[in-house]
């Protein structure tokens, strides 16, 4: 068992997160609970800050927000200074309610509508990722119609097979994401941009995908792009100024993971691109990353109550949890491993192979397969651990069941972020 952040386990034996009883927690808000160490994800952002920095190269950390995002959310990012990626108009909409500055706002998406980008123009974003041609025509348009000008970059594919779960790779040859740097067409498509009057070319977008571990990946895909910019600079005549490498910084989830070591991570990427840039000659651009999961997966457990206890006849022992695939869709989806506690049995030995199922009409509402974890009964509280990444941002009310609340947690006070979702508010729609 691995602790996070503010983790400690308390002398009634129980898990405390940000000083706050887990078993206080769930009488309190009830479950599903999803509870943010809120100290943790601030000492995250730091991390990737502080070691984002080298002499003479220009930075900027831009948190995902697809990993995470509500009011609270934007506010600490805010606070910490570090800028936002968004994806769609609703995690846009979100940032624009909660203050956020709009000219710190990356705006991404592969299939970005006339509606999203009318929004991303007329909010004020700092830049519009653009993915493909027929974006930067409707862009064109648009603001032409809206009489705004606007700074980009391009999305391009750099074309590295990062290890790493096939769904959430994004930079093989054939991904859906961006234009490859290797297409016939890349070198027109710029010179597209260079004629616009509009739409400002500033530089690259790549990402190369998510939960990686190979530090090695990350270089490559530093070196590829920095080759990119001077056969841009050679083809088109075009100073790249801005470099975004994208985020995909690896985590622990279990004991298969083995996490990067982020400082040296960050400081060669910086200076794999001083040295790199000083040798071939083109400019030092300023350099962006977009970590998400990085920032908030660990900082996060989900905690619930368990129900049932079921030892099938085929012989797997089942504790049933009162949220499932609907609150954590990732171990369906990806076969995602997990870490799990029982929070009010810190102190007690494990005794059982247990597999952890969530209450869905689904075989695969699976959270955790085969943990070992102390001898649980019903009405124990089960904590999944490091849920704070692509776990609220991925739910859904599939069975019609409402998702969890929210609540940050620090320094022995807890903050609801967001409200438990009521029945009521499932039928609200309907018509
Ligand atoms: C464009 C882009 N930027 C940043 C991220 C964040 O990735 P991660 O959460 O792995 O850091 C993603 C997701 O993979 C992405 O698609
Ligand atoms: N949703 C994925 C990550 C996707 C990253 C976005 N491109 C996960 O849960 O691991």
């Amino acid at each position: 068992m691995r602790l996070f952040g503010t983790m400690e386990i308390n002398n009634k034996g129980h898990l405390e997160i940000g000083g706050c009883d887990s078993t206080n927690l769930v009488k309190e808000y009830q479950t599903p609970l999803y509870v943010i160490d809120e100290k943790h994800v601030r000492e995250n952002c730091r991390e990737f800050k502080d070691n984002f920095i080298l002499e003479g190269v220009e930075t900027e950390v831009i948190y995902a927000s697809k990993a995470f995002l509500n009011i609270a959310i934007c506010k600490l990012i805010n606070e910490e200074k570090l800028s936002l990626d968004v994806v769609s108009g609703g995690e846009l909409y979100t940032a624009i309610k909660s203050g956020f500055p709009a000219e710190k706002i990356y705006m991404h998406g592969n299939n970005k509508t006339e509606y999203e980008l009318r929004m991303a123009l007329e909010s004020g974003v700092g830049r519009i990722i653009v993915d493909n041609s027929n974006e930067l025509e409707l862009l064109e348009y648009l603001c032409e119609k809206l009489d705004k000008n606007i700074d980009v970059l391009l999305r391009v594919n750099p074309g590295i097979e990062a290890h790493t779960h096939e769904y959430i790779q994004t930079s093989k040859n054939d991904s859906k994401f961006g234009e490859s740097i290797f297409s016939n067409d890349i070198f027109n498509f710029i010179r597209k941009f260079q004629l616009s009057s509009r739409v400002s070319l500033k530089g690259f977008h790549c990402h190369i995908g998510s939960q990686i571990f190979e530090e090695n990946f990350f270089h490559q895909g530093t070196l590829v792009m920095i080759d990119f910019m001077e056969k841009v600079k050679d083809e088109c005549g075009f100073i790249t100024e801005e470099l975004n490498l994208g985020g995909g910084f690896g985590v622990y989830y279990s004991h298969e993971d083995e996490p990067i070591n982020l400082e040296a991570c960050l400081k060669g990427m910086l200076q794999l691109i001083k040295d790199k840039t000083s040798e071939i000659g083109v400019k030092v651009p300023k350099v962006m990353i977009e970590p998400g999961r990085a920032i908030v997966a660990n900082s996060g457990i989900t905690l619930y109550e368990v129900g049932g206890i079921k030892n099938t006849f085929g012989g797997r022992d089942y504790i049933f949890v009162d949220g499932g695939m609907t609150d954590n869709p990732r171990t369906a989806l990806y076969g995602a491993k997990y870490d799990a506690v029982v929070a009010n049995k810190m102190n007690q030995e494990n005794e059982n192979l247990y597999t952890v199922a969530g209450k869905c009409c689904e075989s695969g509402d699976i959270l955790v397969k085969d943990i070992e974890l102390p001898k649980v009964e019903r009405r124990d509280i089960l904590g999944v651990m490091s849920t704070g990444a692509y776990n609220y941002s991925m739910s859904s009310n599939y069975n019609r069941i409402p998702r969890p609340a929210v609540v940050f947690v620090k320094d022995g006070e807890a903050k609801l972020t967001v409200k438990r979702e009521t029945y009521e508010d499932i039928i609200r729609n309907d018509l």
